[in-house]
């Protein structure tokens, strides 16, 4: 499905991400947990072509996309929720959503995802910038989902979400997983929100993958030990 060889990153010359290899398989949900500053941005940034990479290959379902611009690789593709939803708060539910279709040229917000988040289909006319943060993260999810994407990649979505919402978000990824037949890779620093969330958990430091286990068999103390300052 998703299959990333030898990547590489780097600013100048500080590298970031280093040989990193990872298969992700087709309906399979895989979180990369690390501390800040470990590489989970620019990892997630440069799969979709929003950071340059300096090495290594990047292919979806075969199709080779190394050197695709970001805009290509959605179209293959790729789909992105980025760290802090980046919404547009001036722009209306359904006008950021589509955004997301504005990427694949289509017009029209698909019922489908009004049913998949009936929140905003209630809230197409409001603002986004007055949604909660849960309600954002929705927002942020669907617009991504307008691409029809076969792999979504999420930087961070629990980032300054309340702690009763974070669980909601992980049954969301599953059902959108279990709905849509898509994979998914979700970076990742609160650990309960893996264990809901996962089938595969991988810990990235430095740029390089140090330590992967299956959620099933998940040693939470060994992973939170990575997680610990
Ligand atoms: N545009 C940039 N130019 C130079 N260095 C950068 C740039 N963006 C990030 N870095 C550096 O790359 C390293 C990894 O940052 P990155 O944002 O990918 O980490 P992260 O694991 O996502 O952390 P966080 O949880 O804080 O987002 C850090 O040392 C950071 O300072």
């Amino acid at each position: 499905m998703l299959s990333i060889k030898h990547h590489l990153v780097a600013y100048g010359q500080s590298t970031i991400i280093q040989d990193l290899n990872l298969d992700v398989k087709k309906n399979e949900i895989v979180a990369v947990v690390g501390r800040n500053g470990m590489g989970k941005t620019t990892l997630m940034k440069s799969l979709v072509g929003m950071t340059p990479t300096k090495g290594g290959e990047v292919s979806l379902d075969g199709v080779d996309l190394t050197r695709l611009k970001s805009f290509q690789r959605v179209r293959a593709g790729i789909g992105f929720v980025p760290q802090g939803r980046m919404i547009f708060p001036t722009l209306t539910v359904r006008e950021n959503i589509e955004t997301g279709l504005a990427a694949v040229g289509e017009k029209k917000v698909p019922e489908d995802l009004y049913e998949m988040f009936p929140v905003l289909k209630e809230m197409q006319n409001r603002r986004g910038g007055n949604l909660s943060g849960g309600q954002q993260q929705q927002l942020a999810i669907a617009r991504a989902l307008a691409t029809r994407p076969k792999v979504l990649l999420l930087d961070e979505p629990t980032e300054g979400i309340q702690p009763n919402i974070i669980k909601e978000i992980a049954q969301t990824l599953r059902r959108i997983r279990d709905e849509r037949g898509l994979s998914i890779v979700v970076s990742e620093q609160v650990l309960s929100f893996v264990m809901d969330a996962a089938d595969r958990i991988l810990v990235i430091e430095k740029g390089a993958i140090v330590h992967e286990e299956s959620r099933a068999e998940a040693n939470q103390e060994k992973i939170a030990s990575y997680l610990a300052v």
